[in-house]
């Protein structure tokens, strides 16, 4: 791929990244950053957020998805990639993910409905969502800032 790959993380996290390039993962460029401050790259192509809102509530989860929104331009998307409760019938994986998020974050897994309604209410559009596994609902929700 041709730009930069940067992965940002809690300062004293990405601090035990001794080396640089990272190994194995040559071109991809660490960064310390706290998502509860200003996103420092603005303009990217493409944020990507693996397993993070999850572990918020729906009021920081804002804060974050905030954050990146100011720093991204018409051409960046925003891909979120979590997973997305079944209505009915969810795996007992997902589930009890959904538990231990609430027992010891005061936070979830979401439906698509959750989402949606964050996202919304963070200022973003769903663009799509594709799932990429079935057992454990996994899914990559694409989304873009919401036309102001
Ligand atoms: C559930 S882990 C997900 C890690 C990785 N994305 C993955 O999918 O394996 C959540 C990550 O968020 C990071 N994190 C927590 N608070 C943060 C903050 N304020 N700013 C940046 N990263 C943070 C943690 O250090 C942790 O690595």
């Amino acid at each position: 791929m041709s730009g930069r790959i940067i992965l940002q993380e809690q300062p004293h996290v990405i601090g035990q990244v001794k080396t640089a390039p990272l190994p194995g993962f040559e071109g991809i460029e660490a960064q310390p950053y706290d998502f509860f401050t200003p996103q420092p790259i603005k303009g990217a192509r493409a944020y990507y957020l693996r397993n993070i809102l999850h572990d918020w509530p729906d009021h920081k989860c804002k804060e974050i998805l905030q954050n990146i929104r100011a720093g991204m331009t018409d051409e960046s998307v925003l891909l979120i990639d979590e997973m997305v409760l079944s209505k009915r019938d969810a795996p007992w994986q997902a589930t009890q993910l959904d538990m231990a998020m609430m027992t010891c974050l005061a936070a979830k897994e979401r439906s698509e409905f959750e989402w949606r309604t964050l996202l919304g209410d963070a200022g973003f559009e769903v663009r799509s969502i594709r799932r990429y596994t079935e057992g454990c609902q996994d899914c990559v929700l694409v989304v873009a800032p919401a036309p102001e």
